[in-house]
């Protein structure tokens, strides 16, 4: 298969679908692979490094968009990529098409075969092709925290760690998945005391084991939170129900009541975000304050961490995206796991929840995945 890989264009996004190791799996499984010039130069990856993986370095995405099987990709295509997708054409990137009506409907008048990372399945119930992403933005959430509760970026000037003699500061984690557990394992390596609460004692029962005594796990309710978020230096949102908005789980009352300079990060954004005071910022511009709380609010953490989070997201995507390569459509059909990322194919809607969302806006149907691979 012929395999194009675009440079992203998206806002401050230097991430790349293809790492250079990556490229050398599928070029040794006899595929054909074109990188954009200059795709992966931001972090480190160099156009000799692609050529020396087996890479043919094509200066113009039209070309990519034209002759490739497959685009893999890590962003969501913008509407001039949109357009240049075709019939019979695979993307493999993230989506996140139900909050994206203009992105659905691009895809839906392409035709393209559309598969979404975040939606890829595994057989524990995760979703293996998001995870390393919440990893990332997960340990980031501590380190941006810290940051900011530095005086001179808005905080009320507190170390997390603290100094023999001066206690540590408070972190609160509200949810115990991915992003919650490897926060908390930041937290706990930079020597603050740590609370983490979640809704699922079966979880907490897990991070009991997990951290030994060392991370206070409390079951959450609306007095949890209010609780702890009073006497908090740090409160990180990781908070995830799938497929469904975040709750609103800290409220505008409970942040007024916090100590003042203390900081908020919500990495469930994403999804709408879990404080009543969240909207979405960028890397460019990440904070802003109310009632004397620095809220951080990032929708794409882990391109701060370009270069870790492309390896991290390529050991991840690799399996699945070289059993497109050599299957095409039948990868999908053999593995129902890959199916489930399958949100778009001929003009349909392939992903359930995001028919609901936006089939009838748009006038487009929804069709089974594997009825929809065999049309
Ligand atoms: N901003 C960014 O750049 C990124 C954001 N994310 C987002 O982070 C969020 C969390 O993702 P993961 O950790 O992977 O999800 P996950 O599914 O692994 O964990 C979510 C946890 O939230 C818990 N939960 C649900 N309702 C709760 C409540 N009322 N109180 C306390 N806990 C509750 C669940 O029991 C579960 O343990 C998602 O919205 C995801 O999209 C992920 C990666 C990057
Ligand atoms: C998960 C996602 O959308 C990102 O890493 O940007
Ligand atoms: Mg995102």
């Amino acid at each position: 298969m012929l395999i194009g890989v675009p440079k992203e264009i998206k806002n401050h996004e230097y991430r790349i679908g293809l790492s250079p190791a990556a490229v050398q799996e599928y070029v040794n499984r006899g595929h054909d692979v074109m990188v954009q010039r200059d795709g992966g130069t931001a972090i480190g990856f160099t156009n000799e490094d692609y050529e020396a993986a087996g890479a043919r370095i094509v200066d113009s995405p039209e070309e990519i968009f034209a002759s490739a099987d497959m685009i893999v990709k890590v962003k969501e295509p913008q509407p001039n990529e949109c357009k240049m997708l075709r019939e019979g054409q695979i993307l493999y990137t993230y989506l996140h098409l139900a909050p994206d009506p203009e992105q659905t409907r691009l895809l839906a008048e392409a035709g393209v075969t559309a598969i979404a990372y975040e939606t890829v399945t595994d057989n524990r119930g995760g979703l293996p092709l998001l995870a390393p992403m919440s990893e990332v933005a997960g340990r980031m959430s501590i380190q941006a925290g810290a940051h900011h509760l530095e005086k001179v970026n808005g905080g009320s000037g507190t170390l997390l760690g603290g100094v023999p003699g001066v206690a540590p500061g408070k972190v609160l984690i509200i949810g115990g998945g991915v992003v919650g557990t490897q926060a908390a394992k930041m937290a706990v390596g930079m020597g603050a005391e740590v609370t983490l609460l979640d809704r699922s004692l079966v979880r907490l029962r897990e991070l009991d084991d997990i951290f030994m005594g060392r991370v206070k796990l409390v079951y959450s309710t609306a007095q949890a939170i209010e609780q702890y978020s009073q006497q908090a230096d740090l409160v990180v949102g990781a908070v995830l129900i799938p497929g469904a908005a975040a709750p609103k789980l800290l409220t505008r009352e409970h942040i007024k009541n916090m100590k003042p300079g203390s900081v908020l990060v919500d990495v469930a954004i994403d999804q709408g975000g879990c404080f009543e005071t969240s909207k979405a910022t960028t890397h460019q511009d990440p904070t802003y304050i109310v009632d004397d709380v620095v809220h951080y609010c990032v929708a794409n953490m882990p391109g701060g961490v370009a270069r870790t989070s492309t390896i991290a997201l390529n050991n991840a995507t690799l399996p699945y995206g070289l059993a497109l390569a050599d299957k095409g459509l039948e990868a999908l059909a053999q593995d129902a796991n890959l199916r489930n990322g399958l949100n778009m194919h001929r003009g349909y809607i392939t992903y359930k929840a995001v028919h609901d969302d936006l089939g009838a806006q748009l006038g487009l149907d929804y069709l089974e995945p594997l009825a929809a691979i065999k049309i």
